[in-house]
Formats: C-alpha cells, structure tokens, sequence
C-alpha cells in the first residue's frame, strides 16, 4: 500500500525501480490526471514524491532501512500530465547514519531533457522505528519488507 510504489494502490504513483550498477538504480512514473496540479501539468508535490520514492529505493541497495530527513527538488521544466519521467539515482556518500544521494529525472525518455533534480539526505534508523512511530500493522507488512532487501541483495 505505499503510495509511491504500491502496485495495488488505487490512487498511489505506481513507481517501479530497477537496480543498477554498483549503488544505483533507476525508476519511471507516468504522469496520469489524477497528478495534476496545473491545468495539464503535473503537481510538484507529487514530482518530489516520486522522487522521495525512487532515492528511497537506493537504501535496499545496502540493506538498512532509514528515512527522509532532507530532500531537495529543483524543477527545471514543466512536465506535462502524460509525460513519463525516466528518473536515475545514486547513492553518493555514506557519512555515519547519513546517507548522501542525487537523482535526475528525464522526459519521456533515458536520455530525454532533464526535468527535475533532486538531492536528498536519508537517515539509518533501526527497524523498531517502524513499530515504535508508525501505527500498529500486521507483521506480515514488516517481513514482508523485510524480504525485499533479501530480493534486492540475496
Ligand atoms: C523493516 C522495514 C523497512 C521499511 C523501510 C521503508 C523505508 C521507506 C522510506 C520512504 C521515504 C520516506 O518517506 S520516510 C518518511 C519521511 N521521513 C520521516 O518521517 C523522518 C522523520 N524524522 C525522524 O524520524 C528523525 O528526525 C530522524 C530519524 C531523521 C533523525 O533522528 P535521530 O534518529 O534522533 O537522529 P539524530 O541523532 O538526530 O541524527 C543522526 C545524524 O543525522 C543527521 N540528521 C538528523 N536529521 C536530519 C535531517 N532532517 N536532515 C539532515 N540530517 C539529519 C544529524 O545531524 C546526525 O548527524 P551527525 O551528527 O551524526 O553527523
């Protein structure tokens, strides 16, 4: 049910990601109606969720789970609804908890003209911050997660 990736998710961005090489991957999102913000544009709250989403993935690359603590979007051209943004990203630097990433993301295209950037800061956190902060869930949701890393690094 995560809203940025969550197949099942009736209103959610559907993002999908691929590993890449080394600490990247690369993800996609299309741009339906229903993330309009201007009269044919898409809403850049929801550009910056999805690329909350696709830097989030870069964590299962390492395989710690950690949060947002700080991310930064720079809208460079308007992206029309239709539009799919190819949107690449890369874990920069690791500093203690904090980990440093970049993503860009391009229209309609790998190689299309770059839309948004954004930078972001996540931080490690243990698994119990789930269970301590957020609302009680059935431990299927966590292992579930869980295995994703599994999935990702086995
Ligand atoms: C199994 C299921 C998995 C499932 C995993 C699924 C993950 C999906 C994630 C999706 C992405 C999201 O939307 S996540 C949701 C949105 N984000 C959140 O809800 C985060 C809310 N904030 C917090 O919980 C907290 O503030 C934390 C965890 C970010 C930091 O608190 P803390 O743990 O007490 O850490 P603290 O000691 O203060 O700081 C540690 C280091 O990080 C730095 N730091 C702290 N906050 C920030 C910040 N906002 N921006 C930059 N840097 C920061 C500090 O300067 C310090 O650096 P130094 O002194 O060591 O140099």
């Amino acid at each position: 049910m995560c809203v940025g990736c969550g197949p099942d998710h009736p209103t959610g961005l559907h993002v999908t990601v691929t590993a890449g090489e080394g600490l990247t991957v690369s993800g996609s999102f299309t741009v339906t109606d229903d993330h309009q913000g201007a009269p044919g544009l898409a809403h850049g709250g929801i550009l910056s969720l999805a690329f909350d989403e696709v830097l989030g993935s870069l964590i299962w690359l390492i395989g710690e789970p950690a949060v947002t603590g700080h991310l930064e979007t720079s809208y460079r051209r308007p992206v029309p609804v239709g539009t799919t943004l190819y949107i690449g990203a890369a874990i920069d630097r690791v500093d203690g908890r904090k980990i440093y990433m970049s993503a860009s993301g391009r229209e309609n295209a790998v190689d299309g003209p770059v839309s948004v950037t954004a930078s972001a800061v996540f931080v490690v956190v243990p698994a119990t911050h789930f269970v301590e902060h957020g609302r009680a869930v059935a431990p299927s949701e966590l292992s579930e997660a869980a295995a994703k890393v599994a999935e990702v690094n086995p």
